[in-house]
């Protein structure tokens, strides 16, 4: 039995949570709003985020930062991307703790990956930071419907570590050294399924998905090989798994986003709708700019970009990535 804090208690943060108490883990979950708190301590459930869902009794929440991380071997970030640094200036991580980074993004500004944000904002090693990754959409995990998940960490043995954490009946991580590989799998699918959810708003069928998905992983490993990544990872569940998952399913926050864009809405109508991160509408940016630093086309990232700033209306999307010269398939 480990002691383990999640630090965000939206819905990756919760199913993460729930999850982990399956494996009687001491768990606590860090919620910014006491009154959350209050209902997960109280009720066992976080109603904003999984209305119809018991959470597990032993499951505790704490909202002061310091609390929820005493005695912490493990702490589990889940707060999104890009209010990752500004929050581990806030907080004093416990020495020695393993650090899980769940949040799938690039940093808008510096183009930074999860775990090199922890590592600048905190100084911890490289060897003592893992981030957990796959096709993992958390209202199925919640439900403990079975699925698969990537660990990866510069450290083997640390890896290993949060796997054994996380490893449950229901929930099977593999471990990884492909840090990189996997942290760019898991930011680059959320903007890849924006397109795919355009094309489905817009009333277009499997086919359409299917070469949006194909010709995205295309650009994925092409980004990936050029910064360094092992591109066998991108065949693996950080890369094609998350990214047929996320693509496919009206689950997704991406892909739910892309099509309400695709059916006419505006990104300031969509974002005013919902309290739930897209994290590839400001990801995308990030992504663009590290395509534009390793001189690496991403027509279909560009595209998305494009639509999000407003430059190009959602319908225009496919018709800009049809209308492009005329090439050999090839990565
Ligand atoms: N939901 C999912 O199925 C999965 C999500 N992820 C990743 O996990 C990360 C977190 O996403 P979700 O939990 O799904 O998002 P969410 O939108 O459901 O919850 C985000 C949580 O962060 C909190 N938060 C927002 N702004 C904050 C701030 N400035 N400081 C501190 N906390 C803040 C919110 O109150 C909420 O508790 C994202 O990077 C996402 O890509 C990864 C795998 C699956
Ligand atoms: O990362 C996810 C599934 O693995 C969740 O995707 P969304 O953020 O699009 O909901």
């Amino acid at each position: 039995m480990s002691t383990v804090t999640v630090m965000g208690s939206g819905s990756w943060g919760t199913a993460m949570a729930s999850t982990l108490c399956d494996n009687d883990h001491r768990v606590t979950l860090w919620a910014r709003r006491p009154e959350v708190c209050s209902k997960i301590n109280t009720e066992h459930r976080n109603p904003d985020y999984f209305p119809d869902l018991i959470l597990p009794d032993h499951l505790s929440a704490e909202s002061d930062p310091s609390r929820a991380m005493a005695d912490a071997q493990f702490v589990v970030l889940a707060v999104p991307s890009q209010t990752l640094r500004e929050n581990l200036g806030q907080w004093r991580l416990p020495d020695n703790a393993i650090v899980v980074s769940l949040a799938k993004g690039v940093e808008v500004g510096t183009g930074m990956r999860m775990s090199e944000v922890i590592m600048e904002v905190t100084g911890i090693s490289p060897d003592r930071i893992a981030v957990l990754t796959g096709p993992n959409l958390s209202h199925e995990i919640a439900a403990r419907q079975p699925a698969a998940a990537v660990v990866a960490s510069a450290r083997q043995e640390t890896a290993i570590a949060v796997q054994q954490l996380f490893h449950t009946a229901t929930f099977r991580p593999y471990t990884n050294n492909d840090v990189l590989g996997c942290e760019l799998g898991g930011a680059t699918k959320n903007v890849i399924a924006l397109a795919v959810g355009v094309a489905a708003g817009m009333g277009y069928g499997a086919n359409s998905a299917a070469s949006l998905i194909t010709r995205g992983l295309a650009e994925i490993i092409r980004l990936g090989e050029a910064m360094g990544a092992d591109p066998h990872t991108f065949s693996g569940l950080a890369g094609i798994g998350d990214l047929v998952a996320t693509c496919s399913s009206p689950l997704s926050r991406n892909r739910t986003f892309g099509e309400e864009l695709g059916r006419g809405r505006t990104v300031g109508e969509i974002s005013g709708s919902t309290r739930q991160v897209a994290e590839g509408v400001k990801s995308c940016k990030s992504i663009k700019a590290l395509a534009d630093r390793y001189q690496v086309e991403m027509p279909i990232t560009h595209a998305v970009c494009a639509v999000i700033d407003g430059q190009i209306a959602p319908d225009a999307l496919v018709q800009t990535l049809l209308a492009r010269a005329a090439k050999p398939e090839r990565y």
